[in-house]
């Protein structure tokens, strides 16, 4: 089915799409990364009606709490998922890093697209770097892992949570209620933004998290032409570097509640991982990493699971609220 010509002169029956709806938070960064794939879509599928579906999430709603308090992982897909059984939508896109590890039942990850930049950024007005903020200086960030690397960095730093989406974000930089925040640098780059990042933060200590910067497309399971479709959007070295950073989440049941880290990059045919599991205030971690040829999803879950049993036989279960997955 892949093998489809492109420009097929019989759409419906040829095996190309005639309609396609994509399903997607109204974020503009979202909306930015829907209508990436609704054009990717337009080039492969010319004679496609490809539409765009926004729709507001529960994660969208909720702004007074760290994300980790309010249910964390899944909160940004549901509804879209919802749409997805429905009908009302064929495929939805969100960032990977928002995708649970343990995908619900019908539902496939049936496309992950080339990776923007994966680094965690900081941005400021008024400071080039972490090390210029002084004593006292508000770093606002939302997640936990950046949260835990500050804590153990900078003990003489304060970190206030900060939600919204990226240009809420901005806004309250802007208005002076933290003299720095940490950001992923993909979101940035993507809304043109770019420039103000004062400093992409060195993956060793920062690590990212699993998925951070790459494009998921999420479709029915029982839909499998529309994920053949798709399959010309798929980037192997994404998919591979994810699906071993994603593996590793899993195996220590992986949610918004605990620090996690876990990014993957190649080195010809080589794929170099790298983990850590740690405490909130920074205290304690566990940080293991490993390398090895990867030519296949298999191999990729391969290095993904040595990782993650690295970090359990190090203790990394204590790090963790509610202990390992059964
Ligand atoms: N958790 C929110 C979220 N999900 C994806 C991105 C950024 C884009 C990406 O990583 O693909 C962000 C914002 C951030 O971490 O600053």
């Amino acid at each position: 089915m892949s093998q489809t010509p492109i420009f097929s002169p019989i759409a419906s029956n040829s095996g190309t799409p005639e309609r396609l709806v994509i399903a997607t938070r109204e974020s503009r960064l979202a909306m930015w990364q829907a209508e990436h794939v609704r054009d990717c879509l337009k080039k492969l599928y010319p004679a496609c009606d490809v539409q765009i579906l926004g729709m507001t999430t529960r994660g969208d709603q909720i702004l007074d709490k760290a994300l980790s308090k309010v249910g964390g992982k899944g909160l940004f897909v549901k509804e879209l998922e919802t749409a997805l059984e429905d009908g009302r939508a064929d495929l939805a896109v969100h960032s990977l890093k928002d995708v649970p590890m343990v995908m619900p039942e019908g539902f496939d990850l049936s496309c992950v697209m080339v990776r923007e930049d994966a680094h965690d950024a900081f941005v400021s007005n008024d400071y080039a770097s972490l090390e210029d903020l002084p004593k006292g200086a508000v770093v606002g960030t939302s997640s936990l892992r950046r949260e835990s690397v500050l804590r153990s960095r900078f003990p003489h730093l304060v970190i206030q949570p900060l939600r919204g989406n990226l240009d809420t974000r901005m806004g309250k930089l802007d208005r002076g209620e933290y003299q720095a925040i940490i950001l992923a640098a993909a979101g940035l780059k993507r809304l043109g933004l770019g420039s103000r990042i004062r400093a992409l933060l060195p993956i060793d200590p920062y690590t990212p998290a699993a998925g951070q910067g790459a494009l998921g497309i999420e479709t029915l399971a029982q839909h499998p032409r529309i994920r053949e479709w798709l399959a010309p959007l798929n980037d192997l070295p994404t998919l591979f570097a994810v699906t071993a950073e994603r593996m590793v989440s899993r195996q220590l049941g992986g949610s918004c509640e605990v620090p996690l880290a876990a990014y993957a990059t190649w080195d010809k045919d080589h794929m170099n991982i790298r983990s850590f599991v740690a405490s909130v205030d920074g205290t304690a971690s566990c940080l293991a990493s490993a390398q090895g040829a990867v030519k296949s999803l298999e191999d990729a879950e391969a290095l993904g699971l040595l990782v993650a049993q690295d970090l359990i036989a190090q203790g990394a279960e204590r790090l963790l609220p509610n202990g390992l997955p059964k």
